[in-house]
């Protein structure tokens, strides 16, 4: 890792602090929420009952015997963390393992009916199909007539706001905000990011997804875009193998974000097709590495994940989680640089991601200055500001 000041791995045990209502809130609130949604059975509810128990005021538990990941959870440090509150181990690790124990207490790992029955599925499925779903695709018609920059560049900003599942076909001028007291784009490197996808390009796009519905589905019309325009001549799109962090994205829900594009008509309907072209001839693969649910930073991915994010032109990790895991979940010195903090990534890496957790890197020093001073430390969590960051690697330099 870089060599930087100290930056201290963020955990839970704080009482006030964001991660803190994570764990004594937030979680808790989504065990019921998953409870009221579907008609669950009493060995369901009793494993619900041990789970938010166990969770709230007791301590990481060992998976059972016949796990099917129970290695793999070991080799990501299960048996170390057993016994210890939740609150006391990487706050990363404690997030992470509280879903693999929920999808477990509703049988998603079988064998048994409700085996592969996505506990958070209603409420992506609500988000795809709500009525601003359908004015963000009809806003895509009014795209068509604009030069090719300017639509790469509003379909960029579209799958950055989108994380806050907020999918504002925003030009680049917009949002960017540099005259305002607090900008809403808090780090902007679009510029080299579109230099490595230039309009000639030929390489592999790899794009690791965030959150389903209103978030995948400008993901999956930028890289449409990338590849009709021939910015990349083949795309990766990683998703997650299992329902994670309520709305993280699936294969399933890959589907439903395509079959939602197609049924929508107009340009939406064009990129669609532009899709699902290209996912029958495979320039464009979906991928659900086990890696993309791990409660571990990218810094300790496994070689055969290395070895693709290597030989990609771009990978662009979407989204708060991803960016926690591309630079560690620490508490960084705001103006640390990004390089700094990916330089063992194997490749060039670009960062989306609307703010919402307490990490970040890569602020000016007059920016973080702006942000205190209009809004202490809220701008952190609030969602509210966003950031382009790129590191091209070294690639750029030998081009
Ligand atoms: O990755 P995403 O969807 O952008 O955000 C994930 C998130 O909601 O989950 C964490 C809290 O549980 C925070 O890091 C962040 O706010």
């Amino acid at each position: 890792m870089p060599d930087t000041p100290f930056a201290p791995v963020i955990h839970g045990n704080e009482p006030g602090s964001f991660p803190h209502s994570v764990l004594a809130e937030r979680h808790p609130a989504i065990i019921r929420q998953v409870r009221e949604a579907f008609p669950y059975g009493p060995g369901q509810h009793r494993a619900l009952d041990e789970l938010l128990k166990s969770c709230t005021d007791g301590t990481v538990g060992p998976l059972p015997a016949d796990a099917p990941d129970r290695d793999r959870w070991h080799e990501w440090g299960l048996a170390g963390h057993t016994g210890r509150s939740w609150f006391d181990v990487p706050w990363l690790w404690a997030e992470s393992y509280f879903y693999r124990r929920l999808l477990e207490a509703v049988g998603w790992f079988g064998p048994g009916p409700w085996q592969g029955i996505d506990p958070f599925r209603p409420f992506k499925r609500a988000e795809l199909d709500a009525p601003e779903t359908d004015e963000e695709l009809a806003a895509l018609d009014r795209l068509r007539d604009l030069p090719e920059q300017e639509r790469a560049q509003a379909l960029l900003h579209g799958s950055l706001w989108g994380n806050r599942a907020d999918l504002g076909f925003r030009l680049s001028a917009e949002g960017a905000g540099t005259r305002e007291a607090s900008p809403a784009l808090v780090a902007d490197d679009s510029g080299t990011l579109w230099s490595l996808l230039p309009p000639t390009g030929t390489g592999t796009l790899v794009l690791v997804a965030d959150n389903a519905g209103r978030e995948l589905v400008p993901d999956i019309l930028l890289i449409a875009h990338l590849l009709a325009e021939g910015r990349t001549g083949r795309a990766v799109l990683h998703v997650k193998p299992y329902p994670y962090y309520v709305s993280d994205a699936t294969t399933a829900d890959v589907v439903d974000a395509l079959r939602r594009l197609r049924a929508a008509g107009g340009a939406a309907a064009d990129h669609a097709r532009v899709l699902w072209s290209a996912l029958a001839d495979g320039r464009l693969t979906v991928r659900a590495h086990p890696f993309s649910c791990a409660p571990l930073p990218y810094a300790d991915m496994p070689d055969d994940l290395r070895a693709e994010f290597a030989a990609a032109t771009l990978t662009i990790l979407k989204g708060d989680l991803n960016y926690r895991r591309l630079v560690g979940d620490r508490l960084w010195p705001p103006t640390t640089p990004f390089r700094e903090t990916t330089a063992y990534f194997p490749g060039p890496v670009a960062a989306l991601r609307t703010l919402k957790s307490d990490v970040i890197t890569g602020l000016s020093a007059a920016t973080e200055a702006a942000l205190v001073a209009a809004e202490e430390q809220r701008w952190r969590t609030s969602g509210t500001h966003a950031l382009i960051q790129t590191d091209p690697s070294d690639q750029l330099h030998a081009q």
